[in-house]
């Protein structure tokens, strides 16, 4: 008994207040078009923006002095990164707070693999299926590794640091033994790097299943320990077994929704490639930007700003999806954040590597002035 008691204590306390659960959303940070292509200007502005949330007040604006935790090397790297334990053993800790949660899609690292083989659809005893299963779990798993090695290191870029060493406010300067390519050329390698203590953990390998493509079980505990530890859990878009279909996939929309559920965030972030949700396809003339939506206890919803035509302020909203989208693009989106603004969490869509964003991600967003750009979804209570 004393020993179950003494697990009782030291489970996490799941309502350890989460801050923010933030989507990338893969049209944001891949080139949806072309096949397993990270749009990296997206990608490191949405890690360095993620770091500035995070970061405890920096208040006399000094650079701060961030740690990379990428220590694998990297491709075309002759030699083993060197490690200064000593510097970082003297650390006073991460300036961070890192009571976020972080969600990514597959953009065109899984949709690809899915659309191609109809893993969406199920069916293991189709040996198509079965191999799109896997191939699309190695497509997403491998961004998820790329997501992870981008929030714990930054960027690595030993032409442009020393010009940003002077103005840079987390630059990291790492001594590479003799003989790199970085110590021949500038004599010291730099590298942006955000920090960020990420863990990698996907839908799939934690058990995740779904039933009829609906969330069935879904084991949080190891995403809860993993806060409590100071961690940053790192999810994805997955490819799942499911009771009925055999296997399906599972949408980075369905997991922020259902994480919300669960943890309470203060605010939901999703950042994609457009600015937030229009009254028609943005590529359309004319699209109008709905910036606040307001959702009723019955789920119901209505566009509040812009005040459109009379009668139209609960009319739909025209969404295109692309073709190899296997999880249902924007719709799926605005019905998961309806769920979680029912909730009473004001959801944040917006544009990722904007101004914008930043303002999202910190919490920092009001829909009574006209400057901030995005769409806000709010229970009306
Ligand atoms: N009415 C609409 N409002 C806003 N975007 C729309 C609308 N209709 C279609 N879209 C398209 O939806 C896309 C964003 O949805 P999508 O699901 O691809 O985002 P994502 O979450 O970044 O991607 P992923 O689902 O791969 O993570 C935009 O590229 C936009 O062109
Ligand atoms: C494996 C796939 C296609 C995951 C899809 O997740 P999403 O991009 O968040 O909809």
């Amino acid at each position: 008994m004393a020993e179950e008691a003494a697990q009782e204590q030291r489970s996490p306390d799941p309502t350890r207040s989460v801050r923010c659960i933030v989507k990338l959303g893969g049209a944001a940070i891949t080139n949806k078009g072309e096949l397993e292509s990270i749009n990296e200007n997206n990608l490191r502005s949405a890690c360095a923006q993620l770091r500035q949330a995070m970061s405890e007040s920096n208040s006399d604006g000094a650079p701060e002095k961030v740690l990379g935790m990428d220590w694998s090397r990297k491709r075309g790297d002759s030699a083993d990164p060197a490690v200064d334990a000593e510097w970082i053993t003297g650390m006073a800790g991460l300036g961070l707070e890192t009571n976020f949660i972080v969600v990514h899609g597959a953009g065109s690292f899984g949709h690809f693999q899915a659309s191609r083989s109809g893993v969406h659809k199920g069916g293991l005893h189709s040996t198509l299926v079965k191999a799109g299963f896997v191939a699309t779990r190695i497509s997403v798993t491998s961004l998820n590794q790329e997501i992870v090695r981008a929030l714990a290191r930054g960027i690595q870029n030993s032409l442009l640091c020393p010009l940003l060493c002077a103005v840079g406010p987390s630059i990291v300067i790492t001594r590479l033994p003799v003989g790199t390519s970085d110590e021949k050329n500038h004599g010291t390698a730099y590298s942006f790097a955000e920090g960020i203590p990420s863990v990698g953990m996907s839908p799939f390998a934690c058990g995740w299943t779904t039933k009829q493509r609906k969330l069935a079980s879904s084991n949080t505990s190891q995403i809860i320990q993993s806060l409590h530890a100071g961690f940053v859990p790192v999810l994805h878009g997955d490819a799942v077994l499911d009771e009925l279909l055999d296997c399906t996939i599972l949408s980075g929309d369905v997991i922020i929704r259902h994480l919300a559920q669960l943890l309470s965030p203060k605010y939901v972030v999703f950042l994609t490639d457009v600015h937030g949700v229009y009254d028609r396809p943005p590529t359309e003339p004319d699209a109008v930007l709905l910036r606040e939506i307001e959702v009723d206890e019955d789920g119901r919803w209505s566009i509040v700003k812009p005040v459109l035509l009379q009668g139209n302020n609960n009319k739909g909203v025209e969404i295109s999806v692309a073709s190899h989208d296997t999880t249902g693009g924007m719709e799926t989106k605005i019905l998961e954040a309806a769920v979680i603004a029912r909730l009473g969490i004001d959801v944040y869509i917006t544009k990722a590597g904007t101004d914008h964003s930043l303002r999202a991600l910190k919490g920092d967003v009001s829909t009574d002035t006209e400057d901030w750009l995005g769409t806000v979804i709010r229970s009306s209570r």
